[in-house]
Order: C-alpha cells, then sequence, then structure tokens
C-alpha cells in the first residue's frame, strides 16, 4: 500500500533521510520507533510528499507520488489521511465544522456536507460534541476530532505523527483501540511514528526501528522477535548484558508448554533463570527468558530447545 525506495533527504548537512526503504502493506498498522532527531517525521511527511525527498521514490496505493505536478498531488493527498500530536484543530470553528472543513475543500454540496460529518463523528465517538469549539474539549476528544477530519475524504492510508504523545496513558489506550477499530472496520492502512515502545506493543502488526536516518530494522513484529539478534527484541526485553555463555530464549505463544522443566528431566543438566518477561505483542504472548545451563548434556539440551520452536542464542 506504501512503498518507498530509496528515500535521502538532508536540511543543509543534516542528513535526516539516509536511503530509506519502506513497505506498509494493505490492512496493516506499520508503527516507525525511534529516539528523537532519528528522522521519523521527515519520512512521514516524505511520503505525503509535504516533504520533497531530494532523492528516492513514494508510491502510495499503486500510485507514484514523486512524479506528480502540485495539482495532482492535492488529488492524491486526498486519499492519504494525516493526524498530528497537536490535533491542529480550527480553533474558531466548531467541532462539525472542523471536520467539514477538508469536506469544503473537495466542494461537496452543504447537504450532503452535514450528512458525512454526522456520520463521521458517530464513528469516532463524539456526536455529542458538534457544536463544541476545540477549547471546550479534552486532548481525547480533540483527537477524535482530527481523526473524524482525517477520514472525511475515505482515505485508504492514514499517517498518525506521535498521535497520542501528547495524551495521559488512559486516552492514549482508548485512542490505540480507536485506530484499532478504524483499521479492522474500515479496512484503513495506518502509517504511525512513535518513539514509545508501548503504542507498537499495543497495535502495530509490522515496525520499522529507525536511527540516524537509517532503517535498523523492520518486518512483521512477531518475525522480527524471532530472529536471532534482533534490535526489536532486545528493547522489547531489556535485559542485563550477557556473560559468555549465558543462554537467551525467545518464545511465542507456547508459554504454557513446560519446556525448562523437560529439559531439566530429560537432560544431565541443571538451569539457572537469571531474568525474564512475558509480553502480549501483536495479538499474541511473546517471552524472552535468560538463562545460564551447567551439566553434561548441555549442549543436547540446547539442541531439544531449538527442536520446540523455541529461538535460542548463546552469548559468545
Ligand atoms: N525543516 C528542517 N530544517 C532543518 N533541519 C531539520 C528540519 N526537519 C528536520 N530536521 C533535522 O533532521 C533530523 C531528523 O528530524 P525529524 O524531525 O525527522 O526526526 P524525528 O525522529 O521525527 O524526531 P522528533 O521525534 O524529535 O520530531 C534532525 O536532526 C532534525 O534536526
Amino acid at each position: 500500500m506504501i512503498q518507498a525506495a530509496g528515500l535521502r533527504k538532508s536540511y543543509g548537512d543534516t542528513v535526516a533521510l539516509d536511503g530509506v526503504d519502506l513497505h506498509v502493506r494493505q490492512g496493516e498498522i506499520f508503527g516507525v520507533l525511534g529516539q528523537s532527531g532519528a528522522g521519523k517525521s521527515t519520512l512521514l511527511r516524505c511520503v505525503n510528499l509535504l516533504e520533497r525527498p531530494d532523492r528516492g521514490t513514494v508510491a502510495v496505493a499503486g500510485q507514484e507520488l514523486t512524479t506528480l505536478g502540485e495539482r495532482d498531488l492535492r488529488a492524491a493527498r486526498q486519499h492519504i489521511g494525516m493526524i498530528h500530536q497537536h490535533f491542529a484543530l480550527l480553533s474558531s470553528r466548531t467541532v462539525a465544522g472542523n471536520v467539514a472543513f477538508p469536506l469544503e475543500v473537495m466542494g461537496m454540496g452543504r447537504a450532503e456536507r452535514s450528512a458525512r460529518v454526522a456520520e463521521l463523528l458517530e464513528l469516532v465517538g463524539i456526536a455529542d460534541k458538534a457544536d463544541a469549539r476545540p477549547g471546550q474539549l479534552s486532548g481525547g476528544q480533540k483527537q477524535r476530532v482530527g481523526i473524524a477530519r482525517a477520514l472525511a475524504g475515505n482515505p485508504k492510508v492514514l499517517l498518525a505523527d506521535e498521535a497520542t504523545s501528547a495524551l495521559d496513558p488512559g486516552t492514549t489506550s482508548s485512542i490505540l483501540a480507536l485506530l484499532r477499530r478504524l483499521n479492522t472496520e474500515l479496512g484503513l492502512t495506518i502509517l504511525l511514528i512513535t518513539h514509545e515502545m508501548n503504542v507498537v506493543k499495543s497495535i502495530c502488526d509490522s515496525v520499522a526501528i529507525m536511527s540516524g536516518g537509517a532503517i535498523l530494522e523492520s518486518g512483521p513484529i512477531r518475525q522480527l522477535l524471532t530472529t536471532p539478534g534482533s534490535r526489536l527484541a532486545a528493547e522489547l526485553f531489556p535485559l542485563p548484558a550477557p556473560e559468555t555463555g549465558n543462554v537467551t530464549i525467545t518464545f511465542t505463544g507456547a508459554a504454557d508448554e513446560p519446556v525448562i522443566s523437560h529439559v531439566v528431566r530429560k537432560f544431565d543438566v541443571d538451569v539457572s533463570i537469571l531474568g525474564g518477561a512475558l509480553e502480549e505483542v501483536a495479538g499474541g504472548s511473546v517471552g524472552r527468558l535468560r538463562v545460564s545451563l551447567a551439566g553434561a548434556e548441555t549442549s543436547a539440551a540446547l539442541s531439544y530447545l531449538r527442536e520446540q520452536g523455541l529461538i535460542v542464542e548463546v552469548a559468545a
């Protein structure tokens, strides 16, 4: 649904994007995770060409955007909704007036417009706030207005720029739940940028980890977590640096299998547990356990764990 290749963007001597490739599949929620200054906002702005990349190509819904002139680009952007960290609402307009704004720009007639606005406010759960001004709303309600406005043109893609960073944890959860519902009910593809692992953990299907203008690792979350050496796994489950010979075991969905007690019973080994955690990620449970094994049958025990489908990494 979104295909970017070889994106480069510099501001003077600062290289904000240093050859970025991005592939977001239709119907998924894709998170770009990174620290401040990693290049996330620049990447998002290059996807709808609010910022023109110095080099590289961007296609959204099969349409190559980088070759379009300003007029065609404006038309193409109607199919790409965007929501912002600080909501970007017009304070002089009511909630309904804010949501109506893009429909006015599209030239939609008054009656059709007001029916569409009512439908959108209902969809995001703030139909009762239609006549309120943004200044009278909570942060979560403001973001719901932002989402309704972004959906006005029936976009195929929604870009979310730190959409929950200005919200408290409870409100963040309700906005993330709304985004997931819109993703499921409307088949909306969502590309979001965030510096919060929690956002990735709760709603993303895929992720790209970004640093210094480059993507270090990207793909479906469950696939990344079961790839040896995964940065995502290391960030999601911060364990102390391993000592030589320590074993890190990553498992998905198999936490109910008593594999460790099997190993101890089947082989001549002792297992000491050094640390670990279990998390709900991408709709399933994923766990990481750091252990040390001692005994005559250590290597047979490690082979057995691998045969059970666990990812087993031995620190060199
Ligand atoms: N308009 C601009 N002019 C000059 N430098 C810029 C501009 N926009 C971004 N940069 C620089 O490009 C780099 C990447 O910035 P960007 O805003 O994309 O990062 P980010 O990961 O979104 O960070 P943050 O979460 O703090 O916004 C930074 O070094 C930033 O200072």
